[in-house]
């Protein structure tokens, strides 16, 4: 079997021009969407991520703010600063980076922003409703892999899915997601005995780990669909993900790439919540006018 590559920059551009239709007729209607990225201290690698989520606000012509802050930062302080965004009418999403410098306590942060403005998907509240299954901000990286299984018409129904990785942005929510969707979901981490013996069972692998090569052919059963979500740099330097990507195209039915695959589909779903706050923002403007 040759895989099938699932190509996220593809399909996130796809997703975004739809975004960019809503955008306008938001704006129309007097509506700018608005996201808020707060940075803290100068990490190599949130820099780039954060300037791709400006890049793409500016894209859908939506209005953006990047706060950049120095990582001698106090917690109070930061939590002044998001509580302005809280309040600010022009500011529909809000977006702390992670990770925080090690003083400042990240759970304590997560919980100042609103859940109304949590576009991450990463406070309590928005976590709780989704493994509900409430009407919920959704995680966007673990949203992101939902779309991508969506768009290539994966039925989870009663699928084995193994997820590779439990932190609570990405492997959690991902399970909690596909567990929604009717999968049967196992978790593996690092205390995990024997990772090859449960995914070589997978109809799915999630891998959400931040170790290259984590995932060769040898875990895998044939025609198994490969999901990608590690981001890290070889010895060259060059961005590679947790899957040995050559190795597993021979015997997998599916798989993505990095880069161009989960990491675009991230940004996007950033972008998606960010105008569904807006629009919930719009009804909720609309309602009041009326009484
Ligand atoms: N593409 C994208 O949009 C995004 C990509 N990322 C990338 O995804 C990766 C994971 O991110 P994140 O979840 O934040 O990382 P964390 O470091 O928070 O979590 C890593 C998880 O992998 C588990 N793990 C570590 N080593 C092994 C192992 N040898 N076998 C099995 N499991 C293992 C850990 O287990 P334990 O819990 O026991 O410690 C932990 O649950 C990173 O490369 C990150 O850069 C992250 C966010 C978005
Ligand atoms: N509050 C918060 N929310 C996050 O969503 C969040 C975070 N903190 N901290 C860091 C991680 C990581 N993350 C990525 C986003 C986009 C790409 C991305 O666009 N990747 C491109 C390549 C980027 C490059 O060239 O380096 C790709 O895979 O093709 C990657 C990783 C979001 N994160
Ligand atoms: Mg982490």
């Amino acid at each position: 079997m040759t895989a099938q590559i699932i190509n996220g920059k593809e399909i996130a551009q796809a997703v975004r021009q739809e975004i960019r239709e809503e955008v306008e007729q938001l704006k129309q209607k007097g509506l700018v969407p608005g996201l808020a990225v707060i940075l803290v201290g100068d990490n190599q690698a949130s820099q780039t991520y954060v300037r791709n989520k400006e890049k793409a606000c500016a894209d859908l012509g939506m209005h953006s703010v990047l706060i950049k802050k120095p990582a001698t930062l106090s917690q109070e302080e930061l939590i002044e600063n998001i509580n302005e965004l809280n309040q600010d009418d022009s500011i529909h999403g809000i977006l702390v980076q992670l990770p925080l410098p090690s003083h400042i306590n990240e759970e304590a942060i997560i919980e100042a922003i609103s859940p109304e403005k949590d576009v991450d998907g990463f406070h309590p509240i928005n976590i709780g409703r989704m493994m509900t299954g409430q009407r919920a901000f959704l995680p966007c990286t673990p949203y992101g892999v939902m779309v991508m299984l969506k768009h290539i018409n994966y039925d989870l129904e009663g699928k084995h899915v193994v997820v590779v990785g439990r932190s609570n942005i990405v492997g959690k929510p991902m399970g909690q997601l596909l567990l929604n969707a009717n999968a049967t979901v196992t978790y593996c981490h690092s205390k995990t005995k024997d990772l090859t013996y449960f995914t070589k069972q997978a109809d799915v692998i999630v891998a959400a780990v931040g170790r290259r090569n984590t995932i060769t052919s040898e875990h895998i059963k044939e025609g198994a669909v490969v999901i990608d979500v590690g981001i890290n740099r070889n010895e060259e330097g060059k961005l590679c993900g947790d899957v040995d990507y050559e190795d597993v195209l021979s015997k997998a039915s599916y798989v993505t790439p990095v880069p161009g695959g989960v990491g675009p589909m991230t940004i996007t779903m950033l972008m998606q919540n960010t105008i569904e706050s807006a629009q919930r923002a719009y009804n909720v403007r609309q309602s009041a006018l009326k009484c």
